[in-house]
């Protein structure tokens, strides 16, 4: 058998096919904490899908049913999936279940072939037949889910039951009573035909006292019964099952899109050194595996060999190939598209990112939010008042000895059928679930329904600069030796050294720089290294006390004031070098903005939402993010320290309301905690920032800000239609059977279809929002991975792969054909930086900015270099890289005011300096 080929869609051999992923208990048995295996005595879960839960009312049941069988810790219930997530001890677990496999066959090589395209944790399935049948023998309809794989029972195509069917069946047959009287009794048989499986669900809660929507159900059935409507009774038991069998279905087609989700990582892995086939559970950390084309990449590392093209989508939700090649990073979960690679293993299989994300996910679908927690408190009085009034509804009157009695009963069995807040429960949770799902897959995690809701109530977004709406990848415009105390080589040496331990992203800079010069860093020779915090970073090397850092360091560590700017400085940030109390180095190095930062903070202007930046860089600096966002921000704050962003975004929240703040989760971690909804960017960005963060930026898309912000809306908007709907359905059927005459049918139908309604509205939430169609994100897609292909092709000059692209750019966006207009735009800016350090400076400057603007100018101008942001049409003055006035009529100026076009050489100033920018965004 030959693991390295795997083919996912053919089932082998069952046999091979369960040696394979059930290995013997005792290896499983004996796992100790070293290397990649799982710890002795740690947790397994294990899904199973129960379509039995309908509502919150079945939690406690399946509770009650699970938590006593051995080895069980844990039981949660995802109603809106319905799914049930049991947490076990696997060796208790397995003990009393040793051999004990599923009971039938069909159903189990089912899923052992799904279990072909799933992940590694598959072996407890067999431990838990003990949870199934417990669930099955309660009419549950439970399963075990193939985790990873594309859904248990859910999945699509289910048919009916045959309860269903023959309930139907008969109850249509029936409808000839007129011409047949006979056949009346046909409905009673439809109501019969359909009840076994209710009935089932109706005895395990009444055992508990527990009344649910089974009971109420029958019950109102057989009121009809026992009134002489048949056909009434029929139609309960009917409508009843057929609406549950559908929701069934609609749920099942909102829990496939959490199972692509978790993502088909293969089973095993290819050592690359020995072609050695082994378990993913079992890879080590520094372990090779190979990847050939068309498979997907087991494990997250570091490419060591080949190159190739990798589709992250799965993690990013970016629909467009990423170009990696040694080092670059790649994640377990993605698709290697087009060539061989050899990775080196970062993490084991249970800590790579996809791994945590599915953890997060789970977390999150579990979580509760505050509008469901008061649903449920609400639905908790809801049932017994209303039953407590139906049976007044036929009590009172008898005791009064009314006339119509058959009227007081069937009102009352009206209100009986109304007594289910079903739809109301399922308005929340339904919904949250879908939008949480929509969110993965663009790329944004949000962790919980809470922050969901948080997300749509956003009046202000704060930005960190570098990293978040700049690359955070600089380049060194001046490097000097400042007196002459040391050499060139020697400060070289020294610098990069001590940055090689810092992982800001000037570090990086200033490092590949010396070796640009042939210097190479020796970060051994360091002896003691520290990071202040603001500041800039403290090394010892060779006995020099070094500090490398901005202005405040330079403050700290000597007795020099700081040096006048030179012009070439303006717009970048400067640092300084200080060996022991004396500066001798200084240099500059610039950043530029990621590409669609100024379309998100525009997005995020047109939704009302006031965009503000927090940077610890200098206001030269900031001032340069700006231009290159044609003035969109509205605030700078600049040259802060991370406990003055923690103040600042209290600040906001006092001031403006729900604040957001996306940042690189570095420098700004306390400020991620202190907003309303702190997002961090980036795959690339600490593991840590994603599980401390309220949510997480799978990819360096600054879209996805506003992208998550509206989707929040959208599920509160859907939520509220939610509970609306659900809430008026009930009170119709009611006013109908007070004011006109009391009619089951359209009560169940009133109850079970708005069951239904509430679970198809919130699906909508699975879709893109109408209007706005997948040609805008195809483009921008399009244009990235053109331009990371140019890059890796190594293409020096702008030009030629700017015209490769750009096509006709006269008519518009290449791809979609929209005009590309500039845009007028007025506002103020304030610009604010601490008193402490600068005089008193905070002023507010009016910018007027013409720019080719995405979401007005042309869909694709976020595209960048594809589509051109800085396009100008023809009737726009040309005047590249102009200056522009502040109100106070000062020139500032521009070092290149729209870089989107081209590049920017580092060694030539301002104008001069923008290589085929098609430029004058900025001019007027
Ligand atoms: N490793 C380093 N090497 C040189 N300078 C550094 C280093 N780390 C920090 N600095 C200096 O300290 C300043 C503040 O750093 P901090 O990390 O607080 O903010 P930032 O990353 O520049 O900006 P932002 O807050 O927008 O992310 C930097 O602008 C830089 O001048
Ligand atoms: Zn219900």
């Amino acid at each position: 058998m030959s693991c390295a080929e795997r083919p996912p869609a053919k089932a082998p051999e069952a046999a091979a096919l369960e040696e394979r992923l059930l290995p013997p208990p005792a290896r499983s048995g004996d796992v100790d904490g070293g290397g990649g295996r799982r710890k002795k005595g740690e947790w397994e879960k294990t899904y199973l899908d129960v379509l039995g839960v309908c509502c919150s009312a079945e939690v406690a049941l399946v509770e009650r049913l699970l938590s006593p069988i051995p080895g069980v810790r844990k039981v949660t219930v995802v109603v809106p999936s319905r799914t049930v997530i049991v947490e076990h001890d696997p060796a208790a677990a397995s003990h009393s279940h040793i051999g004990n496999k599923p009971n039938s066959l069909s159903v189990r090589s089912k899923f052992l072939q799904q279990l072909t395209r799933s992940p590694s944790h598959l072996c407890v399935v067999r431990r838990t037949p003990g949870a199934v049948k417990a669930l099955n023998r309660a009419g549950l309809e439970a399963s075990v889910r193939a985790y990873g794989g594309s859904g248990g029972v859910l999945a699509g195509g289910r048919w009916p039951s045959p309860y269903v069917v023959a309930s139907g069946a008969l109850l249509l047959a029936s409808f000839l009573a007129p011409l047949l009287p006979p056949l009346r009794w046909l409905a009673l048989a439809s109501a019969c035909a359909g009840a076994p499986p209710v009935l089932l669900r109706a005895t395990a809660s009444a055992t508990r006292l527990a009344l649910d929507i089974n009971i109420l159900m029958l019950l109102a059935a057989a009121g009809a019964a026992a009134l002489g409507d048949y056909a009434e009774a029929g139609a309960i038991v009917f409508l009843f099952t057929a609406a549950e069998w559908l929701e069934t279905l609609a749920c099942a087609r909102a829990s496939n899109g959490m199972l692509s989700l978790m993502s088909v990582i293969p089973p095993t892995v290819v050592l690359a050194e020995t072609g050695e086939v082994v378990a993913v559970r079992d890879v080590q950390v520094g372990a090779v595996v190979s990847v050939k084309a068309g498979e997907v990449v087991p494990v997250d590392g570091v490419v060591v060999d080949g190159r190739s093209e990798v589709d992250e989508s799965s993690l990013t939700g970016e629909s467009f190939p990423v170009p990696k090649q040694p080092p670059a990073e790649v994640w377990a979960g993605t698709i290697n598209l087009d060539g061989y690679i050899a990775v080196r293993t970062t993490a084991l299989a249970e800590n790579s990112t996809v791994a945590k994300m599915e953890r997060l996910v789970e977390a999150a679908q579990n979580s509760r939010s505050k509008t469901q927690r008061l649903i449920d408190t609400c639905a908790k009085y809801y049932t017994p008042v209303v039953v407590v009034l139906a049976a007044s509804v036929a009590l009172v009157p008898l005791l009064l000895g009314a006339q119509d009695m058959k009227r007081w009963y069937r009102l009352a069995l009206v209100l009986l059928v109304s007594a289910c807040p079903c739809a109301l429960v399922l308005s929340t949770p339904v919904a949250t679930f879908c939008a949480l799902l929509r969110a993965a897959r663009i790329g944004v995690l949000i962790k919980g329904g809470d922050i969901l809701e948080t997300l749509g109530e956003i009046r202000v977004a704060a930005f960190d600069k570098t990293g978040t709406i700049t690359k955070g990848e600089f380049s060194i415009d001046e490097f000097h030796v400042v007196g002459d105390k040391v050499e060139m080589s020697q400060l070289l040496y020294w610098v990069s050294s001590i940055e090689s331990k810092s992982s800001h992203p000037m570090a990086a800079a200033l490092v590949e720089y010396a070796q640009s010069k042939s210097i190479q860093p020796k970060p051994e020779n360091v002896t003691e290294f520290h990071v202040i915090p603001g500041e800039g970073i403290y090394g010892e090397i060779n006995g020099r006390h070094v500090y490398i850092g901005n202005k405040r360091i330079m403050a700290r560590s000597s007795s020099y004031t700081v040096p006048e700017m030179s012009d070439q400085q303006k717009g970048a940030s400067i640092g300084y070098v200080i060996c022991d109390g004396d500066l001798v180095g200084s240099f500059s190095l610039s950043d530029d903005c990621r590409t669609g930062a100024a379309d998100a903070i525009q997005e995020l202007r047109s939704m009302g939402i006031k965009s503000v930046m927090l940077t610890g860089d200098s206001r030269s600096a900031a001032m340069r993010a700006q231009e290159q966002l044609g003035g969109a921000m509205e605030e700078l704050h600049c040259e802060l320290l991370p406990a003055d962003k923690v103040a600042l975004v209290g600040d906001l929240k006092l001031a403006s309301g729900a604040t957001l703040m996306v940042g690189d989760g570095m420098n700004d971690a306390a400020a991620l905690a202190a907003a309303d909804v702190g997002i961090a960017m980036g795959l690339r960005g600490s593991a840590a920032a994603m599980e401390t963060s309220h949510a997480t930026l799978m990819s360096s898309d600054v879209l996805r800000v506003p992208a998550a912000v509206a989707l929040g809306r959208r599920a509160r908007r859907t939520i509220a239609a939610n509970v609306a709907a659900s809430v008026a359905a009930k009170a119709a059927a009611v006013v109908l059977a007070v004011a006109w005459r009391p009619v089951l049918w359209a009560a169940v139908i009133a109850d079970v279809g708005t069951c239904l309604l509430v679970v198809l509205h919130s699906m909508t939430l699975l879709r893109d929002p109408a209007g706005r169609g997948n040609k805008e994100e195809v483009c921008r897609a399009t244009a990235r991975s053109l331009a990371m292909r140019a890059q890796l092709a190594g293409a020096s000059d702008g030009a030629a792969f700017n015209a490769e692209v750009s096509g006709d750019r006269t008519k518009g966006c290449h791809c979609c054909q929209k005009p590309n207009r500039p845009v007028e735009q007025e506002h103020s800016v304030v610009i604010d930086i601490p008193l402490a350090l600068s005089s008193a400076e905070h002023r507010e400057i009016k910018i007027t900015t013409a720019t080719a603007k995405g979401g007005a100018g042309g869909c694709c101008s976020s595209a960048g270099k594809a589509c051109g942001a800085s396009t100008v049409t023809s009737d726009a003055p040309k005047k590249c890289c102009a200056s522009k006035e502040d109100s106070r009529g000062a020139r500032v100026k521009a070092p290149c005011c729209n870089k989107e076009g081209g590049e920017r050489d580092s060694r030539k100033e301002g104008a001069q300096g923008c290589r085929d920018a098609k430029c004058c965004s900025g001019g007027k």
